[in-house]
């Protein structure tokens, strides 16, 4: 039987979720709940789409509140309050709206599972892949959360040095692209307390005439999953840039065990060789980030920057911000199953 899903909120990274979920086997998107009121709208902004190109399946409005391809047909609801979704027959809910809901309303929806996809410390558990998959506990965890695409790219990597080199410390920039809630031209200062951005009047700078300096929640959201990487141990900050997709993250870190770049290379190709999810993937190639687009694989080394200096080691790590960090939304949700 297939399991029957309810997305809520089909922007950036519910539409890159939908589409992957519309060539999942046994998942069937039954409905999908936004609050953007013109299903015309919907219909279009899901067949055409900038980055990733337009969908040879169309779909098309049918029945007033349904939209439909030859292979599926979704009911599309309107309800701005997540506790007022009808959730009969729904096994999991996906919340990609981006707003923060109750956790407590959220325990009480009548549903199996409901997953976020956005970093939550009052979930049941954060999961990263290749970090804390094996600490899923389906007969316990209801609410789960799956962390940031940054720190989706950035923890795996990080886990696997400190493991075999213990991290002392470290720093990170996440060079990010754009995102929905900046502002195209000048305007006034961006705030939103349901999307983790703090007052910031940078943010009200014209997102395509510059890179924006900023705070990132990164360490925040990696320290959800594991507590070590917290910011005592690892600052950060950002760079937001005027691309559609596909972050980098350049990464130092000191460690206690001194190693070789040798070492470094083959830990991550021994990973990549034995993974069980696209994690890891290791690139020696001459590449630039579109070359990254709609690559699955979200810790992507860069091996022409990989450094090794004494107790320091530094990288380079691509990641699809939208369709590679969708791909662990399904990956994950597949688990719950
Ligand atoms: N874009 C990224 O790179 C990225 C990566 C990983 C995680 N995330 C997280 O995913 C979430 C969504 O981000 P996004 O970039 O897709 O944002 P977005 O603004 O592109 O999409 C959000 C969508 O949700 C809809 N929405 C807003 N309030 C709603 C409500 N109450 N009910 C139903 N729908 C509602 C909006 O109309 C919009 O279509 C955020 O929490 C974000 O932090 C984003």
């Amino acid at each position: 039987m297939s399991t029957k899903v309810l997305l809520n909120g089909a922007g950036r990274i519910g539409k890159a979720v939908l589409k992957q979920l519309l060539n999942t086997d046994n998942v069937e998107v039954v409905t999908i709940n936004e609050i953007n009121p013109s299903i015309e709208n919907i219909v279009y902004s899901v067949n055409y789409d900038s980055t990733y190109g337009k969908l040879d399946d169309k779909f098309k409005v049918v029945d007033n509140n349904f939209i439909k391809n030859q292979k599926s047909k979704i009911k599309i609801t309107n309800i701005k309050n997540i506790s007022e979704l009808d959730l009969n027959s729904i096994d999991i809910l996906i919340d990609s709206s981006g707003q923060k809901a109750n956790i407590e309303e959220l325990k009480s929806l009548n549903v199996k599972k409901i997953i976020l996809t956005h970093p939550q410390k009052d979930a049941d558990i954060n999961v990263i892949l290749g970090v804390n998959e094996d600490k899923l506990d389906l007969t316990k965890h209801k609410i789960i959360s799956t962390s940031s695409c940054n720190a989706t790219a950035l923890l795996p990597a990080l886990k696997l040095i400190d493991e075999k080199k213990n991290i002392v410390c470290g720093d990170i920039v996440t060079i990010h692209p754009l995102l929905n809630h900046q502002r195209v031209l000048d305007g006034s200062f961006v705030q939103s307390a349901t999307r983790d951005v703090d007052l910031n009047f940078e943010f009200g700078r014209s997102s395509t005439q510059n890179i924006i300096p900023s705070k990132t929640t990164t360490i925040k959201a990696c320290s959800y999953v594991l507590n070590k990487f917290n910011s005592d141990l690892i600052s950060s900050n950002s760079l937001r840039v005027p691309t559609d997709t596909v972050g980098a993250i350049n990464v130092t870190l000191f460690t206690k065990d001194i190693s070789s770049k040798n070492e470094i290379t083959k830990l991550f190709i021994n990973f990549e060789n034995n993974q069980k999810f696209p994690i890891i993937l290791n690139n020696f190639e001459a590449l630039v980030s579109s070359d990254f687009k709609k690559e699955n694989y979200t810790t992507i080394i860069d091996h022409r920057f990989l450094e090794v200096k004494n107790n320091m080691i530094k990288l380079l790590l691509w990641y699809d911000n939208e369709w590679g960090y969708a791909s662990k939304v399904v990956e994950i949700l597949k688990l719950c199953k």
